[in-house]
């Protein structure tokens, strides 16, 4: 029974209907799938300026059709690699290379066959680079960013050479020297999102590190290393609450160390600091998984043990205090023994998490008053 787990950043998230046909579970993957997706949207959106430029008459229909159709089917293929899994064999699962070359392909495809509206489509590979800015190193999108250049050039020396009315050379040169001047300012905004990622993700495992320091002190004892009492007493409020639910048993043993101040009186505070860390380290390792050891303070102790009955938990507790006796306990050139109480009790109908510690406390009273090093149970 361990206390509270650290939230995790990435959680599933539960959705119905298309959505979660849509949208895989894992967080990883959807987040891929839903980028793919908004990708596959802009697609769709190109693809009615297409079938624009072709009923307005700028592009033939032959090459608008044939445009779309391998535009939809490429965006289509993206999304089912992507939302199935499939591309988790590769390095990047997102796949932002391979659609972004297949994107590029399809504008250049595109600018040789929309005649006087071709210029549209530097646009839309302008759009494709941002899309690579977020996901790639910089030497990656300039390595994209030369494929682009090439692919354009080649695009539209073909224009030039089908169709010198339309695409006369000297146009082809302005639209490839623009061209040629963003690609390097794409290069310098991908370089300066790297350098703002990098300093979120080092913010984020940052936050990530101090919020479980800060759970880490809020739920255990520095000294010990054991739950605290704050710890302690949601733990034990969540057994009582759960035992009221399905009608398990409970019982809490409060553990004193005896004559614990002769420790700090003969042999120093240090020394009894030694003893405390020494029963939660040795003496806490025999506890059951399922019971929880937590410091109550000072020198007392909280056993629980949800799902056992009395005489059952009086056993558990017998056996730290033959553990403790036997343990021999060095600081420095002292070695010591020392010796527990402790007070047994089993929670009753109704009982409250208060009344059940008082009633353990009478028990470990009694325990002391019958010659200590002695396990009570009531
Ligand atoms: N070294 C050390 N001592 C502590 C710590 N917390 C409490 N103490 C000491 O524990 C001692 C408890 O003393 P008492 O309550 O008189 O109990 P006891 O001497 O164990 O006697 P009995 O319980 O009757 O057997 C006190 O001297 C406290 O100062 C701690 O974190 N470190």
């Amino acid at each position: 029974m361990d206390s509270l787990p650290p939230s995790s950043p990435l959680k599933p998230t539960h959705r119905s209907g298309w959505a979660a046909w849509l949208l895989p579970q894992d967080a990883k993957r959807r987040l891929r799938t839903e980028q793919t997706a908004v990708a596959g949207l802009f697609s769709i959106a190109s693809i009615g300026f297409l079938q624009y430029a072709g009923w307005a008459g700028y592009a033939s229909q032959l090459a608008v059709q044939l445009w779309s159709l391998v535009t939809l089917g490429g965006s289509a293929g993206f999304f089912l690699a992507i939302r199935s899994g499939w591309s988790e064999r590769f390095k990047d699962p997102s796949l932002t290379i391979a659609q972004m070359v297949y994107a590029i392909s399809a504008c250049a495809m595109a600018y040789m066959h929309t005649g006087p509206v071709r210029g549209a489509l530097v646009t839309l590979l302008m759009v494709v680079m941002m899309f690579g800015m977020f996901a790639l190193s910089t030497r990656r999108v300039l390595a994209v960013g030369l494929f682009a250049l090439a692919v354009f050039a080649l695009a539209m020396t073909v224009s030039a050479y089908r169709q010198p009315q339309v695409a006369p050379a000297a146009v082809e040169w302005g639209h490839f020297i623009m061209l040629a001047l963003a690609m390097p300012a794409v290069a310098v905004l991908a370089e300066r999102l790297k350098r703002l990622r990098r300093r979120l993700q080092d913010q984020k495992r940052e936050l990530r590190q101090a919020l479980d320091e800060i759970h880490q002190m809020a739920t255990h004892d520095s000294l010990t290393g054991l739950v605290n009492r704050r710890c302690l007493d949601e733990l034990l409020k969540k057994e009582i609450r759960r035992s009221a639910r399905s009608g398990a048993r409970l019982c809490l043993a409060l553990i004193d160390l005896d004559h614990f101040k002769r420790i700090n009186d003969q042999h120093g505070h240090a020394c009894g600091d030694e003893v405390l860390r020494a029963f939660a380290r040795d003496v806490g390792q025999k506890v059951r998984i399922t019971d929880a050891l937590g410091r109550w303070g000072g020198e007392e102790f909280v056993l629980l043990m949800p799902d056992v009955d009395l005489p059952r938990a009086r056993a558990g507790a017998e056996r730290l205090r033959r553990e403790l006796e036997q343990l021999a306990i060095v600081h420095g050139t002292t070695t010591i023994h020392v010796t527990l109480s402790a007070g047994v009790v089993e929670l009753q109908d109704g009982e409250t998490a208060e009344a059940l510690v008082n009633r353990a406390d009478q028990a470990l009273y009694e325990a002391k008053s019958r010659g200590r090093n002695t396990v009570l149970a009531r």
